[in-house]
């Protein structure tokens, strides 16, 4: 009871937020039902004495008319019912799907971005959205059947004690066998379930691989296919060796069962028998106690499988429920002011972070720096030296570990998180590739803002050369980004990065952060790009992060990173100068790859 109650309080409370009034509907409907077949039960009798009393002959099977149409009556409306009750079902479940992947959603797009690396948490956020939505909506469905088979046993019970007192104890004899064969089933399906989750979640895994179409091309370009062929067979049979024997040991328990059931039904005949000799009761009613003992053990039978299901979905139920509650938990922590707008003075102080789950080395190390309004900083350093964690941490996408980080001097632990994000434009390295139009893929900067003429929306792309791309797209502005369904386009890593450019553009901040934003780009849209920023960076805050040295000659001042720490920070002349580790590498990309055209930026020479 204590593990249906996991899965049954839950579903409940979701079924009363989603659909109050269908289950309003299915409560009432099935306390009718349940008064109307304890009402048949009770009507039964007279009809069957009055069928053993009639002397053949069409005058006297008219007398038993009446109370047969009575009866069928009572039938009908328990089937009217019964009809009510599925309409309302027809409702419910829909709902509850929509309530509970709505509730998922809001609880996902609410934590910190710090939450995404937990993999802890970021597992349980997929076990919730692959398993938990479905099981929840099976629940709400499993509860309505619960409480129409339970009422079912109720009016049986109702009716055969209001028939006789005696006739409940012999029910109880008939139902117990069933009722223990069904726990037990329960219990050894129960029992191996983690195992079951386990091998069918590694399962998974490999057929997703098998048909994901971002890794198609890698897994053919390394002759991957066997690799995963094995991987894919070697989990399906353990899944399947683990069924077939948790299938067998059911089996084993419901054949007890049933042995006992039918032991428990010659008993039930028995008593029955018992109390006709003594004519504890009549003919007409041992034959209503056989057809309600009989309903009732019916009932039992859905109510234990109910039960059964409601034991799978126990445990993809709490996971689900406890991941809405971590994730609220991840929510709650955050600060209510508003940042300010067009932050003057962005300080980090002593700033460290480790990302959650992870030893070794910090992935920042005690950074501090201040970026004043209007400034171009660069962020420079080998792969994996911490550029992008530390926009992340100074964009308030990351809470440092230690330390701390204030825009004018409010730390950002106290700022509400939607309007510090409100401030900042940031295009990432990996920008994400929108399912949607090429249009929306823009819009989606600044979703919300007015641009009823689109004149900013062409003017972004124009500026990111994302407009040639667009100009040669099936349907233009509406193309449908994406070859997952059908009528879809895809494009170039270099196109899609000059729409993430044109949305960064579109986005308007007064803090813009570009992460690689030219890396997979041509000369000509890396031109443009340059073109934009020098633009940009009159009037804004600008952190570049960028492998190209001769790139960043003359922004303002340039941070060298080295695992997680500033090992050099300065313009790029007193860099040269001090001919340390930036100078260095500066000198080697000249030597290798020739200087890229200068660009001017901010008055001077990007
Ligand atoms: N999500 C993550 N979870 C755990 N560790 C991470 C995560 N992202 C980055 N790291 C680690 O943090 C360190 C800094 O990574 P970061 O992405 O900031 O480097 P980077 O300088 O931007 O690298 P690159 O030039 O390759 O883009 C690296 O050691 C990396 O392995």
């Amino acid at each position: 009871m204590r593990r249906l109650n996991q899965a049954i309080r839950p579903a409940a409370a979701l079924l009363r937020r989603a659909a109050p009034r269908a289950i309003l509907v299915v409560v009432v409907a099935q306390l009718l039902a349940g008064a109307a077949a304890t009402w048949a039960f009770l009507l039964t009798p007279e009809v069957l004495n009055q069928l053993f009393g009639a002397q053949g002959g069409i005058a006297s099977l008219r007398l038993v008319l009446p109370a047969i149409a009575l009866l069928l009556l009572v039938y009908l409306v328990r089937m009217a019912l019964d009809a009510v009750t599925a309409m309302a079902k027809a409702h419910m479940g829909p709902k509850v799907h929509r309530a509970a992947e709505e509730a998922l959603c809001q609880a996902a797009v609410g934590v910190d971005l710090a939450s995404f690396d937990d993999a802890d948490f970021y597992d349980q956020m997929h076990r919730a959205q692959m398993r938990g939505v479905m099981h929840m909506e099976g629940a709400t469905n499993s509860l309505v059947e619960a409480l129409s088979a339970s009422l079912a046993v109720l009016s049986a019970s109702i009716a055969l004690c209001w028939l006789h007192p005696l006739l409940l104890p012999i029910l109880v004899l008939a139902l117990l066998p069933e009722g223990w064969a069904a726990l037990t089933a329960a219990q050894v399906q129960y029992a191996g379930m983690s195992v079951t989750i386990d091998l069918s979640r590694q399962l998974e895994m490999m057929a997703e691989l098998a048909t994901n179409r971002d890794a198609a091309a890698e897994i053919r370009a390394n002759q991957a296919q066997p690799y995963v062929l094995a991987e894919h067979h070697r989990s399906a049979l353990a899944l399947q060796q683990h069924l077939v024997a948790l299938g067998l040991r059911e089996v084993r328990a419901t054949t007890l069962g049933r042995l006992l059931s039918s032991l428990g039904l010659v008993a039930t005949f028995a008593a029955l028998g018992f109390m006709l000799h003594w004519q504890w009761l009549d003919l007409a009613i041992a034959g209503t106690a056989v057809i309600a003992i009989r309903s009732a053990s019916l009932a039992l039978g859905r109510l234990m499988q109910v039960s059964h299901d409601l034991f799978e979905k126990t445990l993809y139920i709490s996971d689900y429920c406890e991941f809405i509650d971590k994730a609220a938990q991840r929510r709650l922590a955050v600060g209510k002011l508003a940042a300010p707008t067009n932050p003057q003075l962005v300080t980090l102080d002593r700033v460290t972070f480790r990302y959650p789950g992870t030893h070794g080395p910090a992935a920042l190390r005690d950074i501090s720096l201040q970026i004043k309004a209007g400034q171009t900083i660069a962020l420079v350093g080998e792969n994996g030296s911490g550029k992008t964690t530390l926009a992340k941490v100074i964009a308030g996408l990351l809470q440092p570990s230690g330390g701390s980080v204030s825009w004018d001097g409010v730390p950002l632990g106290q700022i509400d998180p939607g309007s510090l994000a409100d401030q900042v434009a940031m295009v990432l390295q990996d920008p994400i590739r929108w399912p949607r139009s090429a249009r929306d893929n823009i819009r989606l900067g600044r979703y919300d803002r007015a641009d009823p003429a689109d004149v900013a929306l062409l003017d972004a792309a124009q500026q990111s050369r994302a407009a040639e791309v667009i100009s040669q797209l099936p349907d233009g502005w509406e193309t449908l980004l994406s070859r997952e369904f059908s009528g879809g386009h895809d494009l170039s890593g270099g196109q899609w990065q000059r729409l993430a450019v044109a949305r960064g553009l579109y986005r308007d901040a007064p803090l813009v952060i570009w992460d690689e934003p030219t890396a997979p780009l041509d000369a000509k849209a890396e031109h443009a790009v340059y073109e934009s920023l020098r633009q940009l960076a009159h009037h804004r805050t600008m952190i570049l992060i960028t492998h190209r040295l001769a790139s960043v000659r003359n922004v303002d001042c340039i941070y060298f990173l080295e695992r997680g720490a500033v090992v050099e920070a300065g313009p790029h002349e007193a860099l040269m100068q001090q001919n340390g580790k930036y100078a260095e590498l500066y000198n080697l990309q000249s030597r290798l790859n020739g200087l890229v055209g200068d660009v001017q930026v901010a008055g001077g020479t990007l």
